[in-house]
């Protein structure tokens, strides 16, 4: 188990009679960055669900190494609560104690200088994602799990989002597992690559994933080609 961050064996989980997850099993190295692609309704976040503990009543083994730092969905944040950057931030640490200091180093890492006093409401989809992410640091996870991260975020937003990933996962030897409706972005970005749809029908590293396994999948496959190309244009003078 010791270069393993996550492992699962014999994982299934129905809802009533509804097969959710069916015969789940898979391994994930520590370091590797892991896309989680699927359709709608694969069954996706409750496989995460299950891995972060919120959900209990599966039958199978699960084996997490080390601590996690999970990211909901930007969407899933309530902008209505009157709490600043440096506030929401600052949960991430829960009891530990860090200075304002501590946090602005993190909020600068993350492209966030100086927002500290904005209000978390009025901020964009990308700039909310990335102060998630400052706060989920705070934790000092060694996995962090992200639930499409994409979500109300813009495509160059996105690049640079998964940018800066790359990085702290290089910096802070983190292994990333992450859902992403994005192919083409996981493609570009991510170590490996797991196909689920209620089964994982494929798993591996991104260069070895085959086309055809994916045309299965996605019956809107030239959508992502669509995208590839669109972000391989946006991106062909090297900027992020
Ligand atoms: N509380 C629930 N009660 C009944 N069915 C549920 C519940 N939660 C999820 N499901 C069903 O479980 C299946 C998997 O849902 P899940 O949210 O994990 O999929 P997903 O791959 O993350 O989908 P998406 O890409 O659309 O977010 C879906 O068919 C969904 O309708």
């Amino acid at each position: 188990m010791n270069n393993i961050a996550i492992l699962v064996e014999n994982l299934n989980y129905k809802i009533g009679e509804k097969e959710i997850l069916k015969n789940i099993n898979f391994k994930i190295k520590k370091g590797e960055f892991v896309g989680i692609i699927g359709p709608n309704g694969a069954g996706k976040s409750t496989l995460i669900k299950i891995i972060v503990g919120e959900i209990k009543n599966y039958t199978g083994q699960i084996s997490v190494n080390g601590k996690i730092g999970y990211l909901p969905q930007v969407q899933t944040i309530n902008r209505e609560v009157p709490i600043n950057a440096l506030q929401f931030a600052k949960m991430g640490a829960y009891k530990k104690k860090v200075s304002k200091e501590q946090i602005s180093t993190l909020l600068k890492n993350v492209g966030l200088a100086g927002k500290e006093r904005q209000l978390v409401g009025t901020m964009s989809g990308g700039e909310l994602q990335r102060l998630s992410l400052a706060r989920a640091l705070l934790y000092n996870p060694d996995i962090l799990i992200l639930d499409e991260p994409e979500a109300g975020v813009d495509q160059m937003g996105k690049a640079r989002f998964y940018e800066l990933l790359y990085k702290v996962k290089e910096k802070k030897n983190l292994t990333i597992l992450m859902i992403s409706h994005d192919i083409g972005m996981v493609f570009e970005k991510c170590t490996s690559v797991m196909c689920l749809n209620k089964t994982l029908h494929c798993h591996g590293p991104t260069e070895k994933i085959k086309p055809d396994e994916l045309k299965i999948l996605f019956p809107d496959f030239d959508l992502w080609l669509r995208a590839k190309n669109h972000y391989e244009r946006e991106h062909e003078n090297g900027d992020i």
